[in-house]
């Protein structure tokens, strides 16, 4: 990889964290952070703005390498998305985009086309990278690997409180299904499947705080003399 900048990935399922602590250890360290689900996201709501069927996949894969994205980072903090000039901060955020994303996540052309921007967020002073496949294919030279699970029920009850907390009506066994069915298709699919990289420390935070995780991964940081 040409960029030598340090890279923590913070693999996982849905629903285990990877978001939250990985913005909070990236606001900690005053590095970078990539959320690569939101690229996948980003392109499921292309494909449907745009029409276009997931069959093609040679267009599909174009469509990754050019997709019209911007992350404006505003005066108090906050990222807001930006696909093809349209905001879409919380449109990308739904459960129905999220299946639609690891439905096209699956097909190789859709990852390839999206691998080398991904590379491209390790910029110094250094990069938090969330994902499925950040430190088994995208940053497989990263220093600190990290896989974030936590059990199906807690993940679905953490994604009620979330999904509630944003006005949305949830049901829970739904949830408890569609996480279970999204975890079998991302751990299943042919290609880059999701699996703890080699190496990973593999953190279940069924019983943890937030904070506890964060203080880990930054306590991996230390102890790799990365701060
Ligand atoms: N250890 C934890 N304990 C309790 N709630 C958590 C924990 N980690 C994350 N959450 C909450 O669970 C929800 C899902 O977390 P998120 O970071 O979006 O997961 P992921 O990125 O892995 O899908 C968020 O509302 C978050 O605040
Ligand atoms: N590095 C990544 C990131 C996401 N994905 C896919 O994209 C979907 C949406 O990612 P996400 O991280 O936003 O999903 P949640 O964990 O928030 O449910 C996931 O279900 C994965 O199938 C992937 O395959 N590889």
């Amino acid at each position: 990889m040409i960029n030598q900048a340090p890279v923590i990935t913070i693999d996982g399922p849905s629903g285990a964290g990877k978001g939250t602590v990985s913005q909070l250890v990236a606001e900690k360290l005053g590095w970078h952070m990539l959320d690569s689900g939101a690229l996948y996201r980003l392109l499921a709501l292309a494909v449907s703005h745009h029409g276009m069927s997931a069959e093609d996949v040679d267009t599909l894969k174009v469509l990754a390498e050019h997709l019209d994205i911007q992350f404006e980072h505003s005066a108090d903090g906050k990222v807001e998305i930006v696909l093809e000039g349209e905001t879409v901060t919380q449109a990308i955020r739904t459960e129905e985009v999220g299946n639609q994303a690891s439905k096209l996540a699956s097909i190789p052309e859709v990852r390839e086309g999206l691998l080398l921007r991904q590379q491209a967020f390790a910029q110094a002073p250094g990069l938090v990278a969330d994902g499925r496949d950040m430190g088994t294919v995208v940053f497989p030279d990263a220093p600190i690997k990290i896989f974030l699970t936590a059990s199906a029920e807690e993940r679905a009850q953490r994604r009620m409180l979330q999904l509630q907390q944003k006005g949305g009506t949830v049901n829970l066994d739904e949830l408890v299904k569609t996480i279970k069915e999204r975890d079998e298709r991302d751990a299943n699919r042919a290609i880059a499947p999701l699996v703890p990289a080699a190496g990973a420390l593999v953190i279940d935070s069924t019983d943890l705080t937030i904070e506890q995780v964060v203080e880990m991964v930054f306590a991996e940081t230390v102890k790799a003399g990365l701060v």
